[in-house]
C-alpha cells in the first residue's frame, strides 16, 4: 500500500493503462478485461486488474492534470513495479486536419511545465513516447481502420486557458491536440527506464468548437482502449499490430 493506492503487493500487473476519469477506468476494465477486480478506491480514485488475453492488465485512473498524474505514476512504478504505462485520454484537436473521433498517438508533449520542471530546471527536457509502443499502436489503430495521427501534442496545465496564444504558438507549430497529463507521464516513465505511450481521442475541436455527443463516447474511446491493449502486448512491436476481437 502507498499513500495513494491501497492495492496489496502483487494487485498491480506490469502493464497499466491510465485514463484521467476513473469512471472511466471502471468502464474499460469491465468492458475489456476478464474476471476485473478493484484494486484501489483511495480517495474515489479507481483501479481494477484483470487479464486481456490471459495477460495480467491494471486499468487505473490517473486524475486530470500533471500534478495528480504524477503521483500515480510515481508509486505505480516505484511501488508496484508497473513497466508498461498507455494513457487512454481525450483531447481536444489542434489541427483541421484532426477530425472529432480520431486517434491521435503522441509522439511528443510540450508543455509549459510538468511536476518534473523541478529536476529538469535549465533543461528542456523533451519527453518522447515509447518508439516500440508508438509503431505498435500506429499498426494496431491501421488494422482496425481507425483514423490516426501521430505527432507532437500539448500537455496544458489548464482547462480554462487564460493564455490563449499559447494554443496559437502550439498550432503553428504543428501540436495535433491539446490534453493534460502526457508530457509528465513521459518524463517519469523515462526516469525509471519504463515504456509510455498516450493514445488519445479526440473529443471536441479547438477551431470548429466541435464536440463529441455523450452518447457516442463510449464506442469512440473503445477505439483507443483495444489500441493501448493491442500495443502494450505487441511480441513484434514495430510489426505485429493485429488487435483480437476477443476480450
Ligand atoms: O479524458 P482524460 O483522460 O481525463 O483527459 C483530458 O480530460 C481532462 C480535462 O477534461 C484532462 O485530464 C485532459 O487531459
Ligand atoms: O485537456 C483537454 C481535454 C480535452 N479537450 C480539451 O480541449 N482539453
Amino acid at each position: 500500500m502507498t499513500v495513494h493506492i491501497g492495492a496489496r503487493p502483487g494487485d498491480i500487473a506490469e502493464t497499466v493503462l491510465l485514463p484521467g476519469d476513473p469512471l472511466r477506468a471502471r468502464w474499460a476494465a469491465e468492458t475489456f478485461l476478464d474476471q476485473p477486480r478493484l484494486v484501489n478506491e483511495v480517495r474515489g480514485m479507481l483501479g481494477f486488474t484483470g487479464t486481456w488475453n490471459g495477460r495480467p492488465v491494471t486499468i487505473h485512473g490517473s486524475g486530470m492534470g500533471m500534478p495528480s498524474l504524477s503521483i500515480y505514476a510515481n508509486e505505480l512504478i516505484r511501488d508496484f513495479g508497473a513497466k508498461t504505462l498507455v494513457r487512454i485520454g481525450s483531447a481536444g484537436a489542434m489541427q483541421r486536419h484532426v477530425g472529432l473521433r480520431d486517434v491521435v498517438l503522441a509522439m511528443t508533449a510540450s508543455s509549459v511545465s510538468t511536476p518534473s520542471r523541478s529536476l529538469f530546471r535549465e533543461l528542456n527536457y523533451a519527453p518522447a513516447a515509447d518508439w516500440g509502443l508508438l509503431a505498435a499502436a500506429h499498426a494496431a489503430a491501421g488494422a482496425e481502420g481507425v483514423r490516426t495521427h501521430v505527432g507532437g501534442i500539448y500537455s496544458s496545465d489548464t482547462f480554462y486557458d487564460a493564455r490563449e496564444d499559447l494554443n496559437e504558438l502550439l498550432m503553428r507549430h504543428g501540436a495535433l491536440a491539446v490534453e493534460m497529463e502526457t508530457a509528465e507521464l513521459y518524463a517519469v516513465a523515462a526516469r525509471y527506464g519504463c515504456r509510455a505511450l498516450a493514445v488519445l481521442t479526440i473529443s471536441d475541436h479547438l477551431l470548429t468548437g466541435e464536440e463529441m455527443p455523450a452518447s457516442e463516447r463510449e464506442r469512440s474511446f473503445g477505439d483507443m482502449v483495444q489500441i493501448a491493449l493491442a500495443a502494450a502486448f505487441a511480441s513484434s512491436p514495430a510489426l505485429d499490430g493485429r488487435m483480437s476481437q476477443d476480450k
